[in-house]
């Protein structure tokens, strides 16, 4: 295995530490070209579709590519700010807030972020903190609930890229935080300000991105921590079991996914005489596509179009303080006994002055 050449180990050189957000990644314009080759990236990780590959790879270069990336650069399009993708805004604008609240805490951390299909791409950023003498690397990846399909695929990519490298650093890798309380508590003070302003719903929608039925069936845990997160969230807002409901969105393929779906209930609810449902997306830490384009547009337009009254979309945490607090916090925990955290810090600091002091009391001594 051909390992590539990489600067010696230099003795002495005090090592750094690394927080790395990572997010799913977003087309780097809305155009037909450019979703195509970020679907094709994304859509042609087998963690995401679990079909053979020789099927997989007519089906997709064949039906889906040249028919669903012009559809989607639409979508794009009616989303898409001056800054450029929702998406890439505000999981930058996550890693700058974050960097920010770890100095003022008194770490000594680098805070950056990357993407795990396309740009700024994975592979990229670690090889610049490698290069920059980071030899402890915390990985967060942007999704609360774990799934195979999204959480091991960013996994994956961390060991390939790893794997052809020969000074491996120390490697720390978020799996979840879907119970966490400071995510927990930061998606309740979302929503309590929105109730603050708005007023109570008949109803709040958790609608988490869904995956294919057959992966709950195989033994990957991402629906029951979708529905572990919706209860602590409905007992922290103090809601009964007929307040709230779990639902699934974007569905993708033919085969069934996990139910029941978001727009479908939405409309079901508009028809049972439910007036004002507010839709929250708990599953997504930043706003995106699938938020901003599938729940604030098509499913408000669907849930209004089928008798309903009122459709609030509480959005994502983005760069909310408490969930700033909340990442600093989660990313505290998995760093228990790296030397950057405030309290080696602090005792780094408390040593040397107890070695200036104890140097001082000596020379007192001398002269007295
Ligand atoms: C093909 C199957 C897909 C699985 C499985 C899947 C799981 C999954 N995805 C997210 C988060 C996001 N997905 C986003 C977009 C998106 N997802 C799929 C397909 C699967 N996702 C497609 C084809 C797309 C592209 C959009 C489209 O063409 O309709 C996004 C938004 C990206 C953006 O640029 O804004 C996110 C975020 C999770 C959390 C998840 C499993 C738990
Ligand atoms: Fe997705
Ligand atoms: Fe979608």
């Amino acid at each position: 295995m051909p390992f590539r050449k990489e600067p010696p180990y230099t003795h002495g050189t005090p090592a750094g530490t690394a927080i790395v957000l990572v997010n799913l990644g977003t087309p780097d314009a809305p155009t037909t070209r450019a979703v195509r080759r970020y679907l094709k990236q994304f859509l042609s990780d087998p963690r995401v579709v679990e079909i053979p590959r020789a099927v997989w790879w007519f089906i997709l270069n064949l039906i889906i590519l040249p028919f669903r990336s012009s559809k989607s650069a639409e979508k794009y399009a009616s989303i898409w700010t001056d800054e450029g993708s929702p998406l890439k805004v505000n999981t930058e604008r996550q890693a700058t807030l974050l960097r920010a609240r770890m100095q003022e805490r008194g770490h000594r951390v680098q805070v950056t972020y990357a993407m795990r299909y396309g740009q700024p791409a994975l592979p990229d950023v670690l090889d610049s903190l490698k290069a920059q003498g980071c030899d402890r690397i915390l990985i967060l990846p942007a999704y609360p609930q774990y799934s195979g399909t999204t959480t091991a695929s960013i996994f994956d990519a961390v060991f390939s890229h790893f794997s052809k490298v020969r000074n491996v650093p120390e490697l720390r890798l978020i799996k979840h935080y879907h119970d966490h309380d400071a995510y927990i508590q930061a998606l309740k003070a979302s929503v309590l300000a929105h109730w603050a302003a708005n007023g109570q719903p008949d109803k709040l929608v958790m609608s988490f991105h869904g995956v294919p039925k057959r992966t709950l069936l195989l033994g990957d845990p991402y629906h029951c921590e979708c529905h572990k997160t919706a209860r602590l969230l409905a007992t922290a807002l103090g809601l009964k079991e007929t307040e709230y409901v779990v639902t699934f969105q974007s569905r993708f393929g033919k085969a069934e996914w996990l139910q029941p779906y978001t727009a479908p209930t939405l409309q079901e609810l508009a028809r049972q005489g439910v007036q004002r449902v507010d839709v929250m997306c708990p599953g997504f830490t930043s706003d995106c596509l699938e938020t901003l384009e599938e729940i604030a547009m098509e499913a408000k337009a669907e849930f209004l179009h089928a008798g309903g009254k009122e459709f609030n979309f509480i959005p994502c945490l983005n760069g909310d303080a408490a969930w700033v607090q909340g990442m600093m916090e989660i990313a505290e925990l998995h760093m228990v006994g790296w030397p950057t955290m405030a309290g080696a810090a602090l005792r780094e600091e408390e040593k040397k002055q107890a070695e200036i002091s104890a140097e001082q009391a000596r020379r007192l001594g001398a002269t007295q």
